[in-house]
């Protein structure tokens, strides 16, 4: 019986007008059996919505970026579950950001707790909301996951993904930040487990093309670029 056998990990930064709904979206998932939230430095009331909302919430004194909030997350789970006597037998990590739409994320346990894959990843519908994107990152991730492993996904870097606990085993330590989920893939794939994609309708806040936005892709591509290269993707290897 799966009831509540899965952990959600919400890692999150300035979430405080969407991490509840989030919360509870997630929390409401029969599958789930707890929900530990990260707050990664945030400078609004994120911590207090987090838990309102019912959920365990960890805080980074100072912001970490994304991969040290999952780690952060993975291990407060551990403790809870040590104390309960009964790990979890997957991981769900959930971005902070997806509000009511974090009800579509039960399709990515099942895979998972059936044994039939490792790491199920979310692929997002088109959003409602349009993106100030040109391809680079995800270009850069793709074609680099691609090189590695032989495997070319659609969506790189959805942070939607559930992991059972030897998928999550491959991948620690985490790569920092933005190159978490590109070496997720990598990592997991070259320990021979399985990754699967599977779509799931989520909407979330999308990055624009101010400045703000093109920031974020820079640190997105160094992060994504610097993870690719520790695991032997070389630039001038075409893919
Ligand atoms: O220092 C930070 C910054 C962000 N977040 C949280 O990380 C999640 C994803 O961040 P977001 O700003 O929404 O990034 P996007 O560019 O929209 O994210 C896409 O690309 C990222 C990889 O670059 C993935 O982590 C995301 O899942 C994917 O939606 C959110 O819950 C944030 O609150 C942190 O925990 N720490
Ligand atoms: O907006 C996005 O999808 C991400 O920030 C990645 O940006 P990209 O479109 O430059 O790959």
């Amino acid at each position: 019986m799966a009831t509540g056998r899965v952990a959600a990990v919400v890692p999150c930064k300035d979430e405080a007008d969407r991490i509840a709904a989030t919360v509870q979206a997630v929390a409401a998932l029969d599958v789930v059996g707890r929900v530990v939230v990260v707050d990664d430095g945030s400078g609004d009331a994120t911590t207090a919505a987090a838990e309102a909302a019912g959920a365990d919430v960890v805080r980074h004194g100072t912001n970490r970026g994304k991969a040290a909030a999952l780690e952060t997350g993975v291990a407060r789970v551990r403790e809870l579950e040590d104390r309960a006597g009964e790990p979890p037998a997957a991981l769900l990590f959930v971005d902070g950001d997806l509000q009511e739409t974090a009800a579509a994320l039960g399709v990515l346990t099942d895979a998972v707790l059936a044994g039939s894959a490792d790491m199920t990843v979310a692929t997002l519908p088109e959003q409602l909301t349009a993106g100030g994107g040109r391809g680079l990152v995800v270009g850069l991730a793709r074609g680099g996951i691609e090189r590695l492993t032989g495997f070319r996904p659609v969506q790189p870097l959805s942070g939607m993904r559930c992991l059972s606990p030897a998928a999550y085993t491959a991948a620690t330590p985490l790569a920092r930040g933005w190159g978490v989920e590109t070496a997720l893939t990598v990592d997991v794939l070259r320990a021979g487990l399985r990754v699967l994609e599977v779509p799931c309708a989520l909407q979330h806040r999308v990055s624009g093309s101010d400045w703000r936005g093109q920031l974020h892709r820079a640190a997105q591509y160094r992060d994504v670029w610097l993870a690719l290269v520790r695991r032997g993707w070389r630039p001038w290897h075409r893919g």
